[in-house]
């Protein structure tokens, strides 16, 4: 099993080129399964859970396949399909394979998806995406950890959802893409209300209108979608959206370590929130069309925050921000309102000297001049994210164990850190 070895202590200088998103390229991998035209994806990133998808999507009889001349190409191809199946030993690795339930139940009229499985950060029920299917018509049943779906029949004896009114009870992310995908080719009209706004759901929707999709109001609160009988392969390429998380654990690595760094093909208008809490630590941002600078020297300043769906501060920077709330001058309060259990990362940072103390959904973080490095067990994604950055500012060696929690959502993570000069190196305990 790989692991991270860090020699702390270092400013990150430099630029680093920030990759697609993997919470767009996702969904949009399995956007290739609504049409039987070929699509062609730029700028995915090099990460775990686009080759889990790949390997779902291939399980399933499509063409998937990273191309051999462009290394930020994949190719798709589901013209090919064979099952309609998502199994649990793929699927059980990565949440994210649900989002082949829409687009198979749209097109073929029936899907089987294994539930995902138990998530460290939560319990992450996917209701919202079945009661949205029902109310399309389809008939869902859950059955030996299996989610069994079947599209209405129409006059003309073809298995097509029917467009309705969805309403969630929560905004969710992964289920307005569901449910964005499933309208696309139902018959009639869907609105989805209280839809998810990031920006890797209007990424998926301008993927999906180039496909021939009908969709208005993507990136606010109400999405239309007027359904289409069939979708084409786009004109051109789709480039995915830059990934906001990886950009802002990059410029949180730097609020901590301090130096000066400038992220390529970033968004920082994707980070508003994230932004202003860094200039609130201390550091100096500034931003073009597709940069983001940061400096910053010293002790960062403490900074309370909540975390909320987009606009507000993301759930998926919690754990980067709590790390430089460790080593700043001053307390913060955090609150994770979306996850209910996404503090896994504060025992660990402890172990790094770390002083925390959590109350529910809050952790109070109280600011020291130093920390120690130790070995540490990376829990979750973003968990992984933070142990990272902790060690970079730490005294000493830090050893981070299990990141192939890391290695799901980050693209080269070490190799970019160390073209800023981090000391960081994977080795493997085997
Ligand atoms: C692949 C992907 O894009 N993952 C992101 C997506 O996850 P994901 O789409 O899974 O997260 P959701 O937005 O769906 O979850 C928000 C909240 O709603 C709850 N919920 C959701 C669906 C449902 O059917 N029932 C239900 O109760 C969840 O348990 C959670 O408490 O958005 C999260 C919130 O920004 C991010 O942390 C993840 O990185
Ligand atoms: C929680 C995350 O991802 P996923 O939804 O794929 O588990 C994340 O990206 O931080």
């Amino acid at each position: 099993m790989d692991q991270l070895l860090i020699r702390g202590g270092r400013p990150l200088q430099g630029e680093v080129t920030i990759s697609g998103a993997k919470n767009a390229a996702l969904p949009e991998l399995c956007a290739a399964l609504l049409c039987p035209e070929p699509l062609v994806l730029h700028n995915v990133p090099r990460l775990q859970d686009v080759a889990t998808t790949l390997k779902v999507l291939r399980h399933m009889g499509a063409g998937a396949e990273r191309s051999t001349e462009r290394e930020d190409e994949v190719r798709l191809d589901a013209s090919t399909i064979t099952s309609t199946e998502a199994p649990y030993e793929l699927v059980k690795t990565m949440r994210a394979s649900i989002l082949v339930l829409g687009p198979l139940l749209a097109r073929f009229g029936t899907a089987r998806v294994s539930l995902p499985g138990g998530c460290a950060i939560g319990s992450r029920p996917v209701d919202q995406h079945i009661k949205g299917m029902q109310a399309m018509g389809a008939e869902i049943t859950v059955e030996h950890g299996f989610i069994n779906a079947l599209a209405p029949l129409n006059a003309a004896g073809q298995r097509r959802l029917r467009g309705a009114r969805i309403t969630t009870d929560m905004v969710t992310v992964t289920g307005t893409e569901n449910l964005m995908m499933a309208a696309v080719l139902a018959e009639g009209e869907t609105v989805l209300e209280n839809a998810a706004q990031e920006p890797e759901i209007p990424d998926l929707a301008e993927l999906l209108i180039a496909m021939g999709a009908r969709i208005e109001g993507h990136g606010t609160h109400r999405i239309r979608i007027q359904g289409v009988s069939a979708l084409h392969a786009p004109v051109r390429p789709h480039h995915i959206v830059a990934d906001r998380i990886e950009a802002g654990t990059f410029l949180c690595a730097v609020a901590a370590t301090g130096g000066d760094v400038t992220l390529r093909h970033a968004r920082a208008d994707h980070l508003d929130a994230v932004i202003d809490k860094l200039r609130e630590t201390g550091a100096a941002v500034t931003a073009g069309e597709d940069w983001i600078r940061v400096q910053a020297s010293g002790r960062p300043r403490a900074v309370s925050f909540r975390t909320s769906e987009y606009p507000a501060f993301p759930t998926d920077m919690q754990a980067q921000f709590m790390a430089v709330n460790c080593i700043a001058e001053g307390a913060a309060k955090i609150s994770e309102t979306i996850f209910e259990n996404r503090f896994m990362h504060v025992n660990e940072l402890m172990r790094l000297g770390a002083r925390i103390e959590v109350d529910g959904h809050t952790a109070m973080v109280t600011g020291v001049p130093r920390l120690s490095g130790a070995t540490v067990m990376a829990t979750d994604l973003r968990a992984s994210a933070s142990l990272v950055i902790a060690g970079l500012v730490a005294e000493g060696q830090t050893l981070v164990d299990r990141i192939y929690h890391l290695d799901r959502g980050y693209d080269r993570m070490e190799a970019k850190l160390r073209g800023l000069g981090a000391d960081i190196e994977r080795v493997s305990n085997r």
